[in-house]
């Protein structure tokens, strides 16, 4: 059975900090007990081993406070690296990336494979039970080819782009994610999903925990990257953000690359009814809890 959180500490400074933690955070523990977090780990925030057991030992906490987390995971570089190795160059249009046949493939097996079941055994050395899913299991999410286009900065004018099998999430069944909400197991889901046409689907794992968090009206969803939050032009990072602020400055290109469907996925996450969204640096140990938990929330906090 799951363990206890409090008998997991390794050192005393581990220790000092869970004690300090807890006389501060049993208000904020309330506030989200019963309550469903999605937490989207960017394959940038996922850095060394004591970096990913901090990680693993938050998700294991909100478990064992009451709290639903539910773990999307990406893999961009992950999956670069794989496709490197192979003689596969990766080719990215507006922070997508272009994925033919032979890609998808690759992006499954290390999304759905090697990422997925590490973040699993992470948190099941912290003594809780995750379980690794993609959009695949249980019919969770159906995708269909993403419909992108681009307005072509030097001729300003717009263009559609093919990116293969980039899929956008269209269904989302809850069913699964319900029954394990109200059992011992942790949902870790890769960003790979079906689509009615027979193929398999390369989804942004951002847009994917929004299509998630959506469906499931989740409290938070918190986007852990390795920037400190959404920066202006001066590179300062921004605390708060209105919708119409974050659309202007993907406009203006302050906000470029993968920030573009990051953001994105915040104002969509918005509109469906998701109470609060959070980018953060995830490169922070513990940042989850301490976003959560304590009364200074960290990174930028996008509202309507
Ligand atoms: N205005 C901006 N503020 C912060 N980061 C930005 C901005 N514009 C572009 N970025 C880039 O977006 C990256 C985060 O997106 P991405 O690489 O997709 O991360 P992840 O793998 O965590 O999803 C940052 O590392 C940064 O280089
Ligand atoms: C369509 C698309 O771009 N899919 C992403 C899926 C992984 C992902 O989003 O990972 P991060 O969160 O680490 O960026 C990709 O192939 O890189």
């Amino acid at each position: 059975m799951p363990g206890d959180f409090f008998m997991t500490a390794d050192t005393a400074e581990t220790a000092a900090m869970q004690a300090r933690l807890l006389s501060n955070a049993l208000p904020y523990m309330q506030r989200y007990e019963n309550k469903t977090v999605v937490v989207k780990y960017g394959g940038h925030a996922m850095g060394d081993a004591a970096l990913g057991q901090a990680f693993a030992r938050d998700i294991a906490l909100l478990k064992q406070s009451g709290v639903n987390p539910i773990v999307v995971h990406g893999g961009g570089p992950q999956i670069g690296a794989m496709l490197n190795k192979m003689g596969i160059e990766s080719k990215f249009e507006g922070g997508l990336r272009v994925t033919d046949q032979k890609t998808v493939e690759i992006v499954e097996m290390v999304l759905a494979g090697s990422i997925n079941k590490e973040i699993v055994a992470l948190i099941n050395a912290e003594g809780e039970w995750a379980i690794g899913l993609c959009g695949k299991d249980g019919n969770m999410v159906f995708a269909e080819k993403a419909k992108k286009t681009m307005i072509d900065p030097d001729s300003n004018i717009e263009r559609v782009l093919d990116l293969g099998f980039v899929g956008e999430p269209v269904e989302v069944d809850r069913t699964l994610l319900d029954l394990l909400a109200r059992s011992e197991m942790i949902p870790v889901i890769a960003p790979v999903a079906p689509g009615r046409d027979g193929h398999t689907y390369n989804i942004n794992a951002d847009t994917f925990a929004g299509a998630i968090a959506g469906a499931l009206n989740a409290t938070r969803l918190l986007f852990l990257t390795d920037v400190p939050g959404v920066m202006d032009k001066d590179k300062k990072v921004l605390p708060e953000l209105t919708v119409a602020e974050a659309k202007a400055l993907i406009r203006d290109g302050t906000i470029s690359g993968g920030m573009i469907p990051k953001v994105e996925t915040c104002i969509e996450a918005i509109d469906r009814g998701v109470e609060g969204v959070v980018i953060l640096n995830g490169k922070t140990p513990h940042a989850v809890l301490l976003e959560l938990f304590t009364e200074h929330g960290a990174g930028t906090l996008i509202v309507p």
